[in-house]
């Protein structure tokens, strides 16, 4: 049972471990191998992996795994995936061999503008903010120049600041809207370091400009802070072929097939209840190449969902239509990624994945995310309107059914073989594993 304790952080990971063993464990022994288990041998490659967190015990694994033949602006990419989802890479590198002999994919960066915010309260004169602002913008930008000096060596930085009146939304609340081009980070610590600069710039002057009267009343910063929402920093992946291309799938027409794509399509931009599963599927794609990067998944999942509800309801972020007797699928999606800070040169299996990319800028990198979340969405889409999804699903899902049953190397041979022709699900698996089990017992 969980209890309550002080100064938790300072302890040694070792008695971390002891603490946790006592109260939480069931079996303390077991509980303390299985945490030992999974920390890596080298114990300074251990203490690295500690660092990145805080109060570690351990390691997480999830499998990383690798998508080949994705033929990207006519040059091929092997992308890794790391995510624990059964089926998710089978489907990937299906979709890519399927779009391999049609073209390929082909890809564009839109834009690469990142936001920050400093959200702030003012309950004052309007127009005097607006003349205050326009006195101080340059002051405001000059004063964050010791941070942005490298970042604008390089061709980035601070690129505007607006004043936005909030206040019919909400009363007497006022942004400093900040846009930023960040190039190859994602660029998160560097725009809040900005941000908290410019705040106090900010708040700072307000107390010597001569139109406030009670300082202190009038101005009230908030907080300052990057906004994950990037509808700017955007990517675009596209396939196309001739309708009669799609040739694929036995039991339906080229015609046929594309129609039942475009309607698949169309449904989730009229049912929400769709549409979060038809971009969940697309996150699939797109969080285990973000995650194998070391990217943040949670600012890439936040701001792909807003951007699917930018129209006020909740939409396909893939798009899919049939002209002139050409069928096209693509999709737009923000992605404010990076190839360089946060974990890219530390974590040993990212840098890999990155030398696995060929070492991607942030835009090549935003390109082959876009693709892996289109290609996710294909092959999800074309087994859902020809055979269903448990025929493919359930197959890569088998092993994880056997193990669950402790099944053994020879077993689960039989049972690869065994189910070759026949539809799988989980409770079928479990009759037939202890008719198996039953038989060669008698
Ligand atoms: C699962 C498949 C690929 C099977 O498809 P299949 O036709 O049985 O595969 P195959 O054995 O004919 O092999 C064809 C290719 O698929 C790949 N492939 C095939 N098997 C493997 C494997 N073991 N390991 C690695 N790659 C594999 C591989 O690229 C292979 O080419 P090869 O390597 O032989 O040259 C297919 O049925 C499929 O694409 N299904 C869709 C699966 C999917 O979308 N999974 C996501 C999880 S479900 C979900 O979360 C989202 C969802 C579906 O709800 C979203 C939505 O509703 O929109
Ligand atoms: N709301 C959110 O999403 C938040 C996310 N974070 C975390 O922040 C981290 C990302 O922040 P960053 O500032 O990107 O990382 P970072 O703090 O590691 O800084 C990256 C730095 O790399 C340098 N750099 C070297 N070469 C560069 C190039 N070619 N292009 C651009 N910069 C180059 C720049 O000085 C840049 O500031 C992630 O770990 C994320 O999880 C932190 C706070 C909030």
């Amino acid at each position: 049972m969980a209890i309550p304790v002080n100064g938790f952080s300072k302890l040694t990971k070792d008695q971390k471990i002891e603490w946790l063993a006592k109260n939480h464990f069931i079996n303390k022994e077991e509980g303390k191998t299985i945490v030992a288990q999974y920390w890596n041998s080298d114990a300074k490659l251990q203490l690295l992996h500690d660092e990145f967190i805080e109060n570690t015990i351990s390691n997480f694994y999830l499998p990383l795994g690798i998508a080949p033949n994705f033929l990207i602006n006519g040059k091929y990419h092997t992308i890794p995936m790391a995510i624990e989802e059964s089926s998710v890479v089978a489907a990937a590198g299906k979709a890519a061999k399927y779009w391999q002999q049609r073209g390929g994919f082909k890809t564009e960066v839109l834009g690469t503008e990142k936001i920050g915010q400093v959200h702030f309260m003012f309950y004052g004169d309007n127009s005097k903010l607006e003349t205050f602002f326009s006195e101080i913008k340059s002051k405001l930008i000059a004063s964050t120049n010791d941070i942005t000096e490298n970042m604008r060596k390089r061709g980035g930085g601070i690129t505007d600041i607006t004043l936005r009146n909030k206040a019919s939304k909400l009363n007497s609340y006022y942004q400093l809207h900040c846009t930023f081009e960040t190039l190859d980070a994602m660029g998160a610590n560097f725009i809040n370091s900005c941000l908290e600069r410019i705040a106090k710039t900010f708040k700072e002057e307000a107390q010597h400009f001569s139109l406030f009267t009670t300082e202190e009343k009038d101005l009230e910063i908030v907080m300052s802070i990057l906004s994950n929402y990037v509808p700017n920093c955007i990517v675009k992946a596209s396939v196309s072929c001739k309708v009669e291309d799609l040739n694929e799938d036995k039991n339906l027409t080229p015609k046929a097939f594309a129609e039942k794509i475009v309607r698949a399509v169309a449904i989730a931009n009229a049912e929400p209840h769709r549409a979060v599963t038809h971009n969940k599927g697309i996150m699939n794609g797109i969080d285990a190449v973000v995650l194998a990067t070391g990217n943040d998944f949670r600012a890439i999942e936040a701001g792909a969902h807003a951007y699917a509800a930018k129209s006020g309801s909740y939409k396909s972020l893939t798009h899919a239509e049939i002209e002139n007797g050409i069928f096209k699928f693509w999709i737009e999606i923000p992605l404010a990624i990076g190839t360089v800070g946060g974990l890219t040169s530390l974590h040993p299996l990212v840098k890999l994945s990155l030398e696995i990319l060929e070492k991607p800028s942030a835009e090549e990198l935003m390109q082959i995310i876009a693709v892996a979340g289109l290609a996710q969405n294909f092959a999800a889409l074309r087994s859902l309107v020809t055979d269903g999804i448990q025929k493919g699903h359930m197959k890569m899902h088998l092993m994880n059914i056997l193990n669950q049953l402790g099944a053994t190397a020879k077993e689960k041979e039989y049972f690869v073989t065994y189910y070759k022709d026949k539809t799988i699900t989980h409770s079928g698996v479990i009759s037939a594993f202890n008719s198996l089990r039953e038989k060669d017992a008698s």
